[in-house]
């Protein structure tokens, strides 16, 4: 297994996002959140965005899984190559991209995407589906580590309050690739339960870097239980 990969096995990844207005976009605030979750063990780093990528590369030596979240259509993770390209050269390791089954807005198919990062960039490709057919279909066009990431964000897929991890478990025994649960992973227990079930990997974003939701959770939990 690619050396990257096996690093990440059976460990948490934690991905460090502000959305577009937030009080903490800002390159050097992702990258000082990033230190902080290295250093409560986190195996990788999940983040987005040119700046804060070339930030983060250049402070922590971690597995680094980067997109690029771009443009108003339906598929805007790594929407195009040159997206995918540009991601691999801030120095991710891994190049995450929507592989649902969308058109994506350059007009290639996932499997010229990911031979084109890979004759490019040498990089790894992370597929983000949100249904078992994509996972598989994902494999097939040569990506070498699949996502839960959109499960739940797609129309036609599944959603829930929780992670997938009928999909975590279905796509972990049936891929040849190393998969991903990531996607409203909210507790520790969850997390477990996505390794138990077969995920190679877990991606932990909001409940762990994402203050405004975590907050809200709670306040959410103070106020009814006063009301
Ligand atoms: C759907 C989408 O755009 N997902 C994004 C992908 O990078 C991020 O906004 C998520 O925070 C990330 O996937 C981690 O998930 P969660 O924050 O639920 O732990």
């Amino acid at each position: 297994m690619n050396p990257v990969l096996a690093a990440l096995r059976g460990r948490l990844v934690v991905s460090c996002q502000a959305y577009p207005g937030e009080p903490m976009r800002d390159p050097d605030t992702m990258c000082r959140v990033a230190l902080a979750v290295a250093a409560g063990g986190a195996a990788g780093i999940r983040a987005q965005g040119l700046d804060d990528l070339r930030r983060i590369r250049a402070a922590l030596d971690l597995p680094l899984i980067g997109l690029w979240k771009d443009g108003d259509g339906e598929v805007f993770i790594t929407p195009t190559l040159d997206h995918a390209v540009a991601v691999a050269e801030t120095g991710a390791d891994i190049v995450a991209l929507d592989a649902t089954r969308r058109p994506r807005p350059d007009g290639r198919t996932l499997a010229e995407t990911v031979r084109a990062v890979h004759e490019r960039t040498g990089r790894l490709v992370m597929a983000d589906v949100s249904t078992y057919e994509e996972g598989v279909a994902a494999a097939d066009a040569g990506a070498d580590v699949v996502g839960t990431t959109l499960a739940g964000y797609t129309p036609y897929s599944r959603t829930g309050p929780g992670p997938d991890l009928d999909l975590v478990a279905r796509l972990s025994r049936d891929l040849p690739v190393p998969v991903i649960a990531e996607g409203r992973v909210h507790t520790v227990d969850q997390a477990a339960e996505a390794v138990r079930a077969g995920a190679h990997a877990v991606v932990v974003g909001t409940a762990i870097t994402h203050p405004t939701s975590i907050t809200r959770w709670f306040e959410t939990a103070v106020s009814g239980a006063s009301a």
